[in-house]
């Protein structure tokens, strides 16, 4: 069995925990509250900055120029999409410049980077793997469940659903499965760690939106 399967079914419950939260119930719905989408794409800009980099990273530590190249890409793509989606949200949703880091969106992009920068290298790919494959299946999952025409978080919802996305995630999988192939058990359960600690944070980033998470002090 591949590495990526593993990593799925392994993470697979929070995957469905993720799919349950009132964010995503919401965005399906049309419901949310636009306070609540304008703090998560305030931090997602922020995240997006971060992983980014973290991207970056991961492609010059690659051992193979094919595997640095795909990590230019998703680095390139990822600071596109802060660029491009979140300029038009940012200018739209009349977001200040300067927002802070919120607790969550501080831990999730750190723990980003830390791992791009320090942990073997097949971990740090496995912990960037669920900002890929969760958003996909998320996004998936909200296009298949919304019955709105006019839902007001539809362009955001089409970016995550679409083929385009859907691409670039296969091949973020199988780069981590190419990487895998070599790799000790004891080196697949560090890579499988990691994207089970990535994906909970997935949960969280969410959770933090609609709670409009602040620093306690
Ligand atoms: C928090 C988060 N994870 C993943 C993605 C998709 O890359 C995103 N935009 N934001």
């Amino acid at each position: 069995m591949n590495w990526s399967n593993t990593a799925w079914q392994t993470g697979s419950p929070i995957y469905t925990q993720i799919t349950q939260m009132p964010f995503i119930r919401e965005l399906i719905s049309g419901t949310l509250a636009p306070e609540k989408f304008t703090f998560y794409i305030a931090q997602d800009s922020l995240y997006l900055a971060g992983f980014g980099r973290a991207l970056s990273l991961i492609a010059a530590r690659a051992q193979h120029s094919a595997h640095a190249l795909e990590f230019m890409r998703f680095a390139e793509g990822a600071l596109m999409v802060e660029q491009a989606l979140h300029a038009g949200y940012v200018q739209k949703l009349n977001i200040q410049p300067g927002v802070p880091l919120s607790p969550t969106c501080q831990h999730y992009t750190h723990y980003l980077l830390s791992q791009a920068a320090l942990a073997p290298l097949e971990v740090a790919m496995a912990a960037v793997l669920p900002c890929f494959w969760i958003y996909k299946a998320v996004g998936d999952y909200i296009y298949a469940k919304e019955q709105l025409s006019d839902n007001p978080y539809q362009d955001w919802i089409n970016t995550y659903a679409g083929e385009e996305f859907g691409q670039i995630v296969a091949r973020a999988i199988r780069v981590c499965d190419e990487v895998a192939e070599t790799c000790t058990p004891a080196q697949h359960q560090a890579m499988t760690e990691a994207y089970v600690t990535a994906s909970k944070l997935e949960w969280m980033f969410w959770d933090s939106a609609y709670k409009l998470e602040e620093w306690p002090v």
